[in-house]
């Protein structure tokens, strides 16, 4: 699994120079460059050429750069791929995937060219049907990460947006399984209302706690709550580094549990104490290069 922080990943539509130039002094750790809905019909084509232009020319740092593409069914998808190529894109972003087999047709593609020889594929995962086709999404080749399409799921669901998230929680579950089994990154969908920050704050908070790596995001201002809710906090750290060096002295006394805090501390809580310190190294570094 890529051991960088996706605990904020910010879409800017491929059309809009202004916003292409700010991001790369933003504080995301990742940047979706999007062609698809962000970007009306009439101006795909010239979002497509601003795009290569804007990523052969622009340093985005150490920051994760998807490039969410058309889907290759559309009429804008290959030509999309095509264009793009020869900037040796990290990740292709690809919408609405429903089967292994969607995947399976762009890393054909990407096989093809010397260019995308390493560029990984992360999946939209938006429909119905790709949420129950999650794991063998999670398991095709190239794949890297999955963003959740909640937008797209609601409407295909026929199910309304609620503060809580109810109704999508089985398909939002479902794909946070499957990239766990797959061991993939699983970033949650966007909130759209960017000016509400007490809302953004808990979406995040349950976004967290379910287990995903990060939000993805629409707009700056957001972006602020989004790494700080997915940061690892100082008491966590702490409390890691307490559970870690109690474990050792256990195992040192030939005993296999340890007690922190008045709460038992098994082989198992460890592996989460090292991720959490892990987690919070590649903030620190990542910090450190932007
Ligand atoms: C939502 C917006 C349309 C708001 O735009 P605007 O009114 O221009 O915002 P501001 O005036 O507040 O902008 C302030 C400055 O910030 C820059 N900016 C704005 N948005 C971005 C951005 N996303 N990335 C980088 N920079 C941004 C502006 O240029 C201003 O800069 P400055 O001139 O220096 O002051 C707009 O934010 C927007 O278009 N957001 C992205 C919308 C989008 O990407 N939608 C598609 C993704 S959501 C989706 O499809 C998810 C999924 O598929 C699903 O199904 O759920
Ligand atoms: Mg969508």
């Amino acid at each position: 699994m890529d051991t960088r922080p996706f605990r904020s990943v910010l879409y800017i539509p491929g059309s809009k120079t202004r916003a292409l130039e700010k991001a790369a002094g933003l504080a995301a750790d990742a940047i979706i460059f999007d062609l698809e809905d962000a970007v009306a019909v009439e101006e795909k084509a010239n979002a497509r050429a601003l795009l290569a232009q804007v990523l052969a020319e622009t340093d985005y740092g150490p920051r994760a750069k998807l490039l969410r593409i058309n889907a290759l069914d559309s009429d804008w998808g290959r030509a999309d791929l095509e264009a793009l190529a020869a900037v040796r894109p990290e990740a292709i972003l690809l919408p609405k995937v429903n089967s292994a087999a969607d995947v399976a047709a762009l890393a054909d593609l990407l096989e093809k060219r010397p260019e995308t020889a390493e560029t990984r594929i992360w999946a939209m995962m938006e429909t119905p049907l790709g949420a129950l086709n999650a794991l063998e999404i999670a398991r095709a080749p190239r794949m890297a990460g999955f963003v959740l399409g909640t937008n797209d799921l609601a409407k295909d669901m026929g199910c309304r947006f609620r503060a809580d998230r109810m109704p999508l929680m089985t398909a939002l579950q479902m794909c946070l399984m499957a990239a766990r089994v797959a061991g993939i990154v699983a970033v949650d969908g966007v909130y759209n209302a960017f000016k509400d920050d007490e809302g953004l704050r808990a979406e995040c908070e349950q976004g967290r706690d379910m287990g995903f790596d990060g939000k993805s995001l629409i707009h700056p201002a957001q972006l602020d709550i989004a790494n700080a809710v997915f940061a690892p906090t100082e008491a966590e750290i702490d409390l890691s580094r307490r559970q870690i060096a109690a474990f050792e002295a256990a195992q040192a006394r030939g005993e296999g549990v340890a007690v922190v805090d008045g709460r038992i501390v098994e082989n198992l809580h460890i592996v989460t104490a090292r991720q959490v310190l892990d987690r919070a190294a590649a903030i620190t570094a990542m910090q450190g290069e932007v």
